[in-house]
């Protein structure tokens, strides 16, 4: 469960450009819930995101992760257990690495695959195994530059690999917005594949509101720092796209 108690975040505080990005958000997200997040440019879901990985700290307010309280745990020791694919297909590869290589720098995040890469041929194998169950041919390519391959490709291993291990939240930040709607398709289809396996909580920012209205069992809608509207179970099922289309007028 993840909860978030009267969050607040001020940049440049008690400047000419002080912003407040975060007023008071106070959110509790069950396990495996899968929320979707959409809201205006400038609304405050990036810095939402940023202060549940740890990249940011909140000005104000706390943040328990399963019980912990991480409101001061930085973002690398956050990685044990919380996921983050990003808008660009290149953020969190080594684009001049092998497929192989990149899964396996991806593996050192975490301390108990430290022990297991690179011993024998078993991670390999669990490798192969796991791009194989993509279903897009990628398993015979593992000694492949990431770099060589499409936007699309690259996000469905970014997903595996950040799944692979220990993770109990996915967060997706806009991560089909560079994909051409075919890829799009295919990297959210293969997003949800893996919470349903893997049993993750997932939040899910996106611009995309046929996404927002076709994933996930919670919407929230953030304006100007506040979630605004926070729809769920059948009340989200009912909604139509010009009712979220409405919330932007
Ligand atoms: N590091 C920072 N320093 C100063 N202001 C910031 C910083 N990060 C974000 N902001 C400001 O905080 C507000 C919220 O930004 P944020 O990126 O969280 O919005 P967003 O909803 O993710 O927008 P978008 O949909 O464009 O990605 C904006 O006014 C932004 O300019």
């Amino acid at each position: 469960m993840i909860a978030l108690q009267q969050l607040d975040k001020t940049f440049n505080k008690g400047t000419a450009n002080q912003v407040s990005a975060l007023q008071n958000i106070s959110l509790t997200v069950a396990d495996q819930d899968f929320v979707v997040i959409i809201g205006a440019n400038g609304s405050g879901k990036t810095t939402l995101f940023n202060i549940i990985a740890g990249a940011e700290f909140p000005t104000q307010g706390q943040i328990h992760i399963n019980g912990r309280n991480v409101t001061h745990v930085p973002d690398y020791k956050r990685s044990q257990w919380i996921a983050r694919v990003f808008q660009n297909p290149l953020s969190g590869t080594a684009p001049d690495l092998t497929i192989l290589d990149n899964f396996r720098l991806a593996a050192l995040r975490t301390s108990s695959k430290k022990l297991r890469i690179g011993i024998n041929d078993k991670f390999k194998n669990t490798v192969r195994d796991k791009i194989a169950e993509l279903g897009m041919g990628l398993e015979n390519k593992l000694l492949q530059p990431m770099g060589t391959l499409s936007g699309g490709q690259r996000q469905a291993l970014t997903l595996v690999m950040s799944v692979m291990d220990h993770t109990e939240v996915l967060l997706l930040d806009e991560p089909t917005a560079a994909l051409d709607p075919r890829s799009a398709a295919v990297v959210m289809t293969t997003a949800q594949k893996l919470i349903d396996q893997y049993r993750l909580t997932a939040i899910f920012i996106t611009h995309n509101l046929k996404d927002a209205q076709h994933y996930g069992n919670r919407l929230l809608h953030m304006q100007e720092g506040k979630i605004t509207r926070d729809i769920t179970g059948p009340d989200k099922q009912a909604l139509q796209l010009a009712d979220i289309y409405g919330w932007f007028a």
